[in-house]
């Protein structure tokens, strides 16, 4: 198992197990702009106290859901819904949700605690009140005292912890959570991850949370969705997503993968690149062509070929940290591989896999009559 998948399995026991109450429903939303396309009847419910992570490449239509969730983008159709309640039309500071930037963009010339108390004020609450809730939301943040600095005293981190203060003292049920960790640097990111895991669970609300980093997704979300040119191209927990990923594009997206054009001869049994692999897999039909995914961690070399293997060239090798990365020309495929065990390049190797460890996933039907890999 490589590190990111560790990483990800570590954090399951937090994750929630049997989903709680459905909070919001985006039903059938679809927006264009410019006439083009940017969301296609998009259908999504989201539950209390979840935290659900919105992924996909740049412009797939992350930020526009977040945004009609945030009531700053009216859908062209579709209604949102929020607790039983069509919110499709209210404006966003009726909306039980507060969002936080990627550009933290707080008030330069206000000190933090002005800067948090800016949107109490507005509603008018009592001096009491806003500074009760100043402590509360620096104590959650873990930046007690900090009331009387100014913003650009403030780390990076630091700042996106403000904002996030100042949205967590509106009491929202929901955070709406764009990018907020994409302009920090990697170790400080890796922080702040913990840092809103933690803050989640003590609010006991639902994050919807925006990026583009599958690895930032699976160490944090309960629930991934997997977005592609405003479509949804899967949901899932981090473990699905990653292990039982249904289409090509969630297999390449979410780390690396062997995605191999496949021929299903018959239920458990698939032919790739000309040789026979048990699988677990049924229903696929008998000679159907099928896209294989195999994990690099989960391809398994060997000395001498073996039974079930496909023999095969070690072609690159570099040097991970905690495994070995290599390459593996065999049957006309470039295999990529990472294992512990070191094989240098030149190596004659067979390559093995668990039956459990090959994912079968349906070609689209104009890919069908492409399929390679067909023998007896
Ligand atoms: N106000 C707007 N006017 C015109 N086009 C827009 C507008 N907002 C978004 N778009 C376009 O819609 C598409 C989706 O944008 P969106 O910001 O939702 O993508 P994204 O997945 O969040 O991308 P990124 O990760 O780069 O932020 C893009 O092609 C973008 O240019």
């Amino acid at each position: 198992m490589d590190q990111l998948s560790a990483q990800f399995l570590t954090f399951t026991y937090r994750r929630i197990s049997s989903m709680n109450k459905e909070l919001i429903n985006l039903i059938d939303i679809s927006k264009s702009f410019d006439g083009e396309m940017v969301l296609d009847e998009l259908h999504l419910n989201i539950h209390e106290n979840e935290f659900l992570t919105l992924l996909g490449p740049s412009g797939c239509g992350k930020t526009t859901t977040l945004r009609i969730l945030g009531g700053f983008v009216t859908p062209d159709k579709g209604r949102v819904v929020f607790g039983g309640q069509d919110i499709t039309n209210m404006p966003p500071n009726k909306r039980q949700l507060n969002t936080v930037f990627q550009k933290y963009a707080l008030f330069t010339h206000m000190n933090i605690a002005e800067n948090i108390a800016f949107g109490l004020k507005i509603k008018n609450k009592s001096k009491n009140y806003i500074d009760d809730k100043i402590k509360y939301a620096l104590k959650l943040v873990n930046l007690d005292g900090y009331e009387k600095r100014m913003p650009d005293s403030l780390s990076g981190g630091q700042q996106q912890r403000i904002a996030i203060a100042r949205a967590i003292v509106n009491e929202p049920k929901v955070l709406l959570l764009d990018e907020p960790l994409g302009a920090l640097d990697l170790k400080l990111r890796q922080d702040m991850q913990y840092e809103l895991i933690r803050l989640k669970n003590e609010l006991g609300i639902t994050f919807i949370y925006v990026t583009h980093d599958q690895e930032e997704a699976l160490t944090m979300s309960d629930t991934i969705v997997v977005m592609n040119q405003g479509y949804i191209q899967q949901i899932g927990t981090p473990e699905t997503i990653y292990n039982e990923p249904e289409n090509a594009f969630v297999a390449d997206f979410i780390g690396d993968s062997n995605i191999i054009a496949s021929m299903m001869l018959e239920d458990k049994l698939v032919s790739i690149l000309g040789a026979k692999f048990a699988c677990v897999d049924t229903g696929f039909g008998h000679n159907k062509p099928v896209d294989v995914v195999i994990r690099p961690e989960d391809v398994e070399l060997t000395k001498q070929p073996e039974d079930g293997t496909i023999q095969g060239t070690v072609t690159h090798l570099i040097f991970k940290g905690v495994h070995y990365e290599m390459e593996v020309t065999a049957n006309g495929f470039e295999w990529l591989v990472h294992s512990t065990g070191m094989f240098p390049v030149g190596t004659p190797v067979g390559i093995k896999v668990d039956p459990f460890n090959i994912q079968i996933m349906n070609k689209p039907a104009s890919e069908d009559e492409e399929a390679v890999g067909v023998e007896e």
